[in-house]
């Protein structure tokens, strides 16, 4: 339901010996939202996705999930010299479901093939995942995640290794399936143009959080703080940007 909160983080503090990772953290997500969580390298994005999953030990605060979360980690090549098949990879996203000494059935196997045609790439089955290109093993990665049917899907720098062309059609994707599955994203992203583009919300990021707002009202100045002095880089060619704000 539209305006039900599915997340909450209240006062996350997070610190490595005398160094502060991440200061009084608070936000809330709302079901079928699609947010961006944007800010410069080192800002804490990783580490707050890590509180958000369980993944993190000794924060102080509160996370708050109410729903199943389904990860879609960095990009690690190192998976994809590992000699298996689209299909058997997708079929592993159903593990954490069936526990590990059980076998799959036909139903199983329907619902591979089902995540593969709903990602577009139903006719890759058979390859192994080491011969796909950038785009094509990231909607691999995507429907091993949705397997568990999660109920907000986290993902964080889902760009990388992706051609522009493939960006946007990912993006594409992601906004279809949110629609289709209700699903709610939030999507860790260095590519500020897409995360306008396709995104409902911003949250910026740079150890606290400087800003959380609809797409449309996040200005210039917001993106200032947290970028700068890298902000001229970032909006060029924002169209948004340049057509609300006049810069
Ligand atoms: N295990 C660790 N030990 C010490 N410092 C760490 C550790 N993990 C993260 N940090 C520091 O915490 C800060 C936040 O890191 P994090 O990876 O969350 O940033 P990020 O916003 O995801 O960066 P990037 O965009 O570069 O991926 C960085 O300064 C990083 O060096």
């Amino acid at each position: 339901m539209p305006g039900d909160v599915i997340l909450r983080v209240e006062n996350l503090n997070y610190s490595i010996g005398r160094n502060q990772i991440l200061k009084n953290i608070s936000f809330e997500i709302n079901r079928g939202e699609f947010v961006g969580l944007i800010g410069p390298n080192g800002a804490g994005k990783s580490t707050l996705i890590r509180a958000i999953i369980g993944e993190l030990e000794g924060f102080q605060g509160k996370v708050e999930v109410k729903g199943k979360i389904g990860y879609l980690p960095q990009q690690n090549n190192f998976e994809r010299d590992f000699p298996i098949t689209v299909r058997d990879t997708v079929a592993m996203g159903l593990y954490k479901n069936k526990g590990p000494f059980k076998f799959f059935n036909k139903a199983d196997w329907k619902k591979v093939r089902n995540l593969l045609e709903m990602v577009g790439v139903a006719e890759l089955s058979d390859r192994r995942i080491g011969v796909l290109s950038g785009g094509e093993y990231q909607r691999v990665m995507l429907a091993r995640a949705l397997a568990t049917d999660p109920e907000i899907l986290i993902l964080d720098e889902p760009e990388a290794g992706i051609d522009e062309m493939g960006k946007t059609s990912f993006y594409k994707l992601l906004n279809e399936l949110k629609k289709e599955i209700e699903l709610t994203l939030l999507m860790v992203s260095h590519d500020i143009g897409l995360v306008f583009d396709a995104c409902d919300r911003i949250m910026c990021l740079n150890k606290t959080l400087h800003c959380h707002k609809s797409t449309q009202e996040v200005s210039p100045e917001d993106l200032r703080v947290i970028f700068s002095p890298d902000f001229d880089l970032l909006i060029r060619g924002k169209d948004h940007l340049h057509k609300e704000h006049e810069l």
